[in-house]
């Protein structure tokens, strides 16, 4: 059995002719974790993901996965990854039951049908034909087919897109099983809650290189506080005043969400919260103005990904 990480990324390079699509990626996913790759369109989140998958050989770099490089060594590990691509390919005239049969006949460590029929919430589906589920239907049943054979490795290209939210959690729960259960996970997902929810670590990708790594704590840590409020119709914009912090002050960042103008002050000394919020109080008690919306909150994956997406502007990524 392989003992080191399950899968190993190391300055991995793809290019589509002379496009480089993914440009110098490392990461490593160790056994029984859940990593989520989170980027924006284009990133190259598929493209490492069907590296790893054995679908294409490396430009530059290495990737391994349980010891093994995936694409040229493919049938040593082949058994044990189970993969869910963006798009099944199904045989749309066929029902779920017969599609999972025909994959339980191609792999040899394989799961009862009517375990996996149960896993992933399709037993009320067995006798439907393919082309009749819905869109979030089919996605389990992408699922159900990676994990009929008891995969070590699950690849999931973003597995609960198309689902409602209930689907959602409801697929959430069967990974957070898998990975109970000791499978190692590698997931893509343009979903921020569904890696806040899953991953033990996470990586954003942007351009084709990694911005930020981390477990979701370490890549929250430094984004700071957000002190947020509806910015009252009689208050212009310029109006809204710096917070005067030791050093340094801090401008409002003002959005428009929904119709609705909001300001934004961000503090990244956790000693600065306190003291800002002080300062905007009295500004506005000052004026007789009530702030609606208010609220103090931590960052949030999202205010990360913005910061990433924002901070490398203007390369062409076709
Ligand atoms: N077969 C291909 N030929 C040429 N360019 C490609 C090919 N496949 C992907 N690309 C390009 O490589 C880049 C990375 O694509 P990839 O699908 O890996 O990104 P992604 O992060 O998965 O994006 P998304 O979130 O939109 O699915 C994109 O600019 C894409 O247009």
């Amino acid at each position: 059995m392989h003992t080191g990480s399950a899968i190993e990324v190391a300055d991995l390079r793809q290019r589509y002719g002379d496009f480089e699509a993914v440009r110098g990626v490392s990461f490593e996913v160790r056994p029984g974790e859940l990593f989520a790759l989170l980027g924006t369109n284009g990133a190259g989140k598929t493209t490492t993901l069907e590296t790893l998958e054995g679908y294409r050989s490396a430009h530059a770099g290495t990737v391994r996965v349980l010891g093994h490089d995936p694409h040229g060594d493919r049938r040593k590990v082949r058994h044990n990854m189970g993969v869910m691509l963006q798009e099944g390919g199904f045989f749309s005239d066929l029902n779920v039951a017969e599609t999972i049969d025909l994959w339980r006949d191609l792999t040899p460590r394989r799961r009862d049908r009517a375990e996996v029929l149960e896993l992933t919430g399709l037993r009320e589906k067995e006798k439907v034909r393919v082309r009749q589920l819905s869109g979030g239907q089919k996605r389990r049943l992408d699922l159900a087919l990676a994990i009929v054979g008891r995969p070590e490795v699950l690849f999931l290209d973003e597995p609960t897109t198309g689902m409602d939210p209930e689907a959602r959690r409801a697929t959430w729960q069967v990974i957070r099983d898998l990975v109970a259960d000791g499978t190692t996970v590698l997931l893509t997902t343009h979903y921020l809650e569904e890696a806040e929810q899953l991953a033990d670590r996470l990586a954003i990708m942007h351009h084709g290189r990694i911005e930020v790594a981390g477990t979701v704590g370490e890549v929250l840590a430094g984004h700071g506080d957000r002190i947020g409020f509806h910015v009252p119709a009689q208050v212009p914009v310029a109006e809204l005043p710096p917070l005067a912090l030791p050093g340094r002050s801090v401008e409002a960042q003002v959005a428009v969400n929904r119709g609705q103008t909001v300001a934004t002050y961000t503090l990244t000394e956790a000693a600065a919260l306190q003291r800002a919020l002080g300062e905007l109080l009295s500004w506005a008690d000052g004026r007789g103005l009530t702030l609606a919306g208010l609220q103090v909150r931590s960052a949030s994956l999202e205010d990360v990904f913005l910061h990433v997406v924002g901070q490398t502007p203007g390369e062409d990524d076709r």
